[in-house]
């Protein structure tokens, strides 16, 4: 499919605007004939032959058209406006649908910055294609035609002398064109460098601020914003190399309707009114020589940038949804059975390497593990964020595979580290996962999270707002807050990624035994560094470079005396130490 085809998919929704708009600029076309031919008549017959009393008809008709052809393009501009907006309506929306369904694997290779110039300026040079090129090119094309045939209708030698011009026309044209579709690409590629630097900037601008790296920052600005220039630049080098060139083949048509046009008036082959008719359509053939350069470009612009957003469109999630569907309630039973992973980009590391393991509602498993030991990567696994490479992830003795996606992320709820919360009330975060939570299941989650007391103190309570736009948080705060969110969700898996990292022990210890009440028939995994968190777990299990090393409860653990006991005496260490301090 063209880009043409792909956006005729979307352009098609207003085909009803686009037909009145094309019967317009061909009705506009034609009339563009009556002032030059009108003018060469009141040369023949008012000036030469002297019929004074069509003067006034005349040129009121002329008037008149152009009256009527100014009337019909404002039509046809509101029209394209339309088909443009319509069309850039649906296409954001796609766009938009579609990031919604993608999954891990494609945010894990496209920056945020890449996606914004898709959703911006992307689409604008799809609104500028639809709301101006297309007109525009329509009426030059259509100009053009009218003019090759009214001006072989006056006198086809002399027309047929312009068309010697024609090939080297085509010649420029299709070289700007091959040329233009690089630079332009390349643009486009620079200006999502160019946002993702600076939303990146945005998102980072604490850690620069800690890191006093501002300058540097602006450096690497710098380089980007010179590339986008250069690149700016270069397109403008292909305009300088062609538009000089097609201009002046458009001014070497009138030197040749002068030279061969005069030639032809003093032989008698034409008259003088012929001449200035002929003259006066000129018009029509130059200025869509003039503005083909122009509208290559932005075709070009056009082309570059349905390239990009295609490319989302098509994107396809790895995570292929189930087909079949099941009504079955998820009751929670996790097992993987020898389950390797590798990312898509380094398939020959296996990040999670032949792990077995089952755990039932009810249950809760602890996971201790170095950093980068894969736990978290583990925990995308049951919510199937990711899919294994090799062995099995069941739920209820069901492959994750066979289990409708939705239900599965509506029943399974992941506390991740990466603490979002949304320009909202704190109220909305909360219930971001279930809306119809009542205000007093709110609460109550919200104690468990030991959230309940801090909420109040806030200016507004729960109806606070906070993220960007709100209130700033504590780590702990919002640690608190996610956790409340995940609760009021009621999943029957909670799956808790070193979600309590940031509270004081004792905070933590109360949350873990309202918790426990709370989970009492559904399965809980903690992901921890802190033995205290971990040590109530039924079952635990230590990872380290993919593999589980240790599995056992605390006290089997300890007994082992591996990773696990040698963690935990650190830990009691440290503890006792730092009570001793205290005294
Ligand atoms: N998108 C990715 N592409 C390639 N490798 C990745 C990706 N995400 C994580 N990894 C690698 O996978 C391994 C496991 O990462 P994971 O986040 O699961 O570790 P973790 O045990 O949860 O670490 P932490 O305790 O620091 O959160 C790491 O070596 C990491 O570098």
């Amino acid at each position: 499919m063209n880009p043409y085809q792909w956006i005729w998919q979307y352009a098609k929704r207003s085909r009803i605007q686009i037909i009145l708009a094309i019967i317009l600029i061909v009705i506009n076309a034609a009339g563009i004939v009556i002032v030059p031919l009108f003018g060469g008549f009141i040369v023949d017959q008012v000036i030469n032959q002297g019929h004074l009393e069509r003067l006034v008809p005349l040129l009121a008709a002329m008037v008149g058209v152009t009256l009527l052809r100014t009337i019909m393009r404002y039509c046809y501009i509101i029209l394209w406006e339309r088909v443009g907006q319509n069309s850039l309506f649906a296409i954001r929306h796609d766009l938009f649908s579609k990031l919604q369904s993608l999954d891990y694997t494609f945010f894990n290779s496209v920056t945020s910055g890449d996606i914004m110039a898709r959703l911006t300026g992307d689409t604008d040079a799809i609104r500028h294609f639809l709301c101006w090129v297309t007109y525009n090119s329509s009426e030059c094309v259509l100009w053009f035609l009218t003019a090759v045939v009214v001006m072989g209708m006056i006198n086809w030698q002399l027309m047929l002398a312009l068309v010697i011009l024609t090939p080297a026309i085509w010649y420029l044209t299709q070289r700007m064109s091959t040329e233009a579709h690089t630079v332009f690409f390349n643009i486009r590629q620079s200006f999502a460098r160019l946002n993702a630097m600076v939303e990146e900037n945005i998102s980072g601008n604490r850690v620069i601020r800690a890191f006093a790296r501002e300058d540097f920052e602006i450096k690497k600005f710098q380089k980007l914003n010179y590339d986008y220039r250069d690149k700016n630049m270069a397109s403008a080098a292909v305009s300088r190399r062609y538009l000089p060139a097609l201009d002046l083949l458009a001014s070497l048509l009138s030197v040749i309707v002068l030279l061969f046009g005069s030639f032809l008036v003093i032989t008698k082959h034409m008259t003088l009114g012929e001449l200035v008719s002929f003259n006066g359509f000129l018009w029509l053939l130059n200025q869509p020589m003039r503005m083909s350069g122009w509208l290559i470009n932005d075709i070009q612009r056009f082309s570059a940038a349905t390239i990009k957003i295609r490319a989302m469109l098509d994107a396809e999630p790895a995570i292929v949804p189930a087909t079949s569907t099941t009504s079955a309630p998820l009751h929670g039973a996790v097992k993987f059975e020898h389950v390797d992973f590798a990312f898509p980009d380094a398939p020959e590391v296996k990040v999670l390497d032949d792990i077995n393991f089952s755990v039932q509602p009810g249950q809760t498993l602890g996971i201790l593990g170095e950093t980068g030991s894969g736990k978290s990567t583990l925990m995308n696994m049951i919510a199937r964020f990711y899919d294994p490479t090799h062995g099995r992830v069941l739920i209820d003795g069901r492959d994750v595979r066979d289990w409708p996606a939705e239900q599965l992320r509506n029943q399974i709820t992941i506390v991740t580290q990466d603490l979002f919360l949304f320009s909202d009330s704190i109220a909305d975060n909360i219930s971001y996962g279930n809306q119809d939570a009542s205000a007093p299941f709110m609460r109550e989650m919200a104690t468990v999270a030991d959230a309940d007391n801090f909420i109040r103190t806030m200016p507004d309570g729960y109806d606070t707002v906070v993220g960007e736009r709100g209130v700033g948080l504590s780590g702990g705060q919002k640690q608190r807050i996610s956790l409340t969110r995940a609760l009021v969700k009621d999943p029957q898996v909670l799956i808790l990624d070193d979600t309590t990292s940031a509270l004081d022990m004792e905070t933590e210890a109360t949350i873990q035994k309202r918790l426990k009440k709370i989970t009492a028939d559904k399965t809980v995994f903690i992901i921890a560094s802190r033995i205290s968190s971990l040590r109530r777990a039924d079952q635990i299990i230590v990872l380290r470079h993919g593999q589980i090393v240790e599995h056992g409860t605390h006290e089997s653990l300890l007994a082992e005396n591996g990773y696990y006991a040698e963690t935990y005496r650190r830990q009691l260490g440290l503890l006792k130490e730092a009570k001793g301090g205290e005294h």
